[in-house]
């Protein structure tokens, strides 16, 4: 009996489970394809990078994260490896494309990105005997300095008295020390013989820490406003404020000089060290910044000339600071084009755009993920966009953060000198001109090796991302003769 209802069902079985039996097994055979195809993929994968031993980050893992505006964001999980390309996550919509297409430019750069450049060291012998402080030190020097600001640099082309500028800015007596209005992390303003003013960022961490996390995560590094100037005058985009490395004698050199209200924030750590909160947006006794006994390494940037003013916009490509909200430059790939619709954007009636692509370039070099706003000299026609707040700069050697790239592979515009002079350290030298620069500071060592490797690294992903455009829209048409430098 049971054998023969068995035998019958097949006849009785309705139609629409017929069909359900047919669409499972069209899933199933779906399934099965995906499975094999990601099995080949992923396998192909492995075996190239066992061939070429370069690995290179692999974007393994996509993933749908809903955010909390309407609009889907992907991430892309890219795991993190010492390798040539250590492109982090997340990387949204809007590069995602880009990334690849960067990726691969990076594993086949033409030769001539790889080939050292015979003209470098005698620019960078040039640097390094403006770096020598010719004259000694005088105070009489803050006023060279005022009179080197321009509207496109802070610094001009010859600058034969640089290094007595640096050697003054790290060792004039400071006169008065307060709290620095402005921002929201810890700084004090110094006022130094002479009457110059000037920003003392002091030291949160030892050299060689690791800042995790988001790419903006961590408190400033104040030698990474020591190191971005130095390469920013390298890269010829002098438009960092002059900055110098200063140990203080907290005892010695602050506290007497110190207005009440910084004094209220000075306290003891019970180990002898001498610390202090200031006052600020993330400032709290909980929290204070204390120096190895009474001696504290900081960075002092000279304040700009007061009759210059800094007029101050949001970035296009500001970051949401929000893990689970994208930016619109996070999701829409044409950003470029609304962007270059504004007046103000428009490379036909000024150098803004280019100098935030110039600006993107520098923060990629020294993985600075934190422009959320830029100045420019107030009233000054032409005005550059100026390199005001490295801090959040040399986070992470071994990461790189390829969206803030964002602005030259979404507009695929770069300004003829600044492309020029980035060639010029072709065949991976701008590491180590760095580190030459860097040698002379008085708080030498200022960077670790991995971190002078990483630009090199970086350097390449940025003629991988300008190669990337020449071979979508032609070269002609992605580098701009603007007559700004
Ligand atoms: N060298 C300088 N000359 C003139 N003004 C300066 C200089 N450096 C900084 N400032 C002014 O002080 C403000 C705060 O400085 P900075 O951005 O370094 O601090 P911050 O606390 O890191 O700020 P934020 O929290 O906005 O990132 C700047 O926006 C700028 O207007
Ligand atoms: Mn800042």
């Amino acid at each position: 009996m049971g054998l023969t209802r068995n035998r019958k069902a097949p006849d009785k079985m309705p139609r629409h489970k017929w069909m359900f039996l047919s669409l499972f097994g069209l899933v199933i055979v779906v399934l099965i394809i995906n499975f094999y195809f990601a099995f080949v993929m992923n396998s192909n994968k492995l075996q190239s990078q066992t061939e070429s031993s370069k690995a290179v980050y692999a974007f393994n893992k996509i993933h749908f994260s809903s955010s909390s505006s309407s609009k889907q964001v992907i991430l892309l999980d890219t795991p993190v490896k010492k390798s040539d390309i250590n492109i982090v996550p997340p990387i949204k919509n809007a590069s995602i494309s880009s990334a690849l297409e960067i990726e691969i430019m990076f594993k086949k750069l033409p030769l001539k990105y790889l080939k050292k450049s015979t003209l470098v060291p005698g620019e960078v012998g040039k640097l390094l005997k403006y770096l020598q402080p010719s004259v000694g030190t005088s105070t009489q020097l803050w006023s060279v300095a005022k009179e080197w600001v321009g509207a496109r640099h802070v610094v001009p082309t010859q600058a034969p008295l640089l290094g007595s500028l640096l050697k003054t800015i790290s060792t004039a007596k400071i006169i008065k020390a307060q709290n620095a209005p402005g921002g929201t992390q810890l700084k004090l303003l110094f006022t130094l013989e002479g009457g110059q003013r000037a920003l003392f960022k002091p030291q949160w961490y030892k050299r060689d820490e690791l800042i995790e996390g988001p790419v903006f995560s961590g408190k400033d590094r104040h030698n990474a406003e020591v190191a971005a100037f130095q390469l920013a005058s390298l890269l010829g985009l002098r438009r960092v404020p002059l900055t110098a490395g200063r140990k203080v004698n907290l005892l010695r050199d602050i506290m007497p000089v110190a207005t009440k209200s910084l004094l209220k924030t000075f306290v003891p750590d019970g180990k002898n060290n001498t610390c202090f909160y200031g006052t600020c947006h993330y400032c709290s006794r909980s929290d204070a910044v204390c120096g190895n006994k009474a001696l504290m390494e900081g960075a002092l940037i000279l304040m700009l000339p007061q009759n210059f003013k800094l007029k101050q916009y949001r970035s296009p490509w500001q970051r949401t600071y929000k893990e689970n909200r994208a930016a619109k430059w996070e999701l829409d790939s044409n950003y470029c084009e609304s962007i270059k619709s504004n007046k103000m954007y428009s490379p036909q009636t000024g150098p803004r755009l280019l100098d935030l692509i110039d600006a993107a370039i520098f923060d990629f070099l020294i993985d600075n993920g934190d422009r959320h706003h830029y100045e420019v000299l107030l009233n000054v026609s032409g005005a550059a966009v100026m390199f005001i707040d490295n801090g959040k700069s040399f986070g992470h050697p071994f990461q790189d953060h390829l969206d803030i790239l964002a602005p030259l592979y979404q507009c695929c515009l770069i300004r003829q000198t600044t492309w020029e002079r980035l060639l010029l350290f072709s065949g991976d030298v701008l590491g180590a001109s760095l580190e030459k620069l860097l040698a002379s500071s008085y708080i030498s060592p200022v960077l670790t090796s991995p971190h002078f490797v990483a630009i090199n690294r970086r350097l390449r992903t940025i003629y991988a991302t300008a190669e990337n455009c020449f071979e979508k829209h032609g070269k002609t048409h992605v580098i701009v003769d603007d007559g700004y430098r």
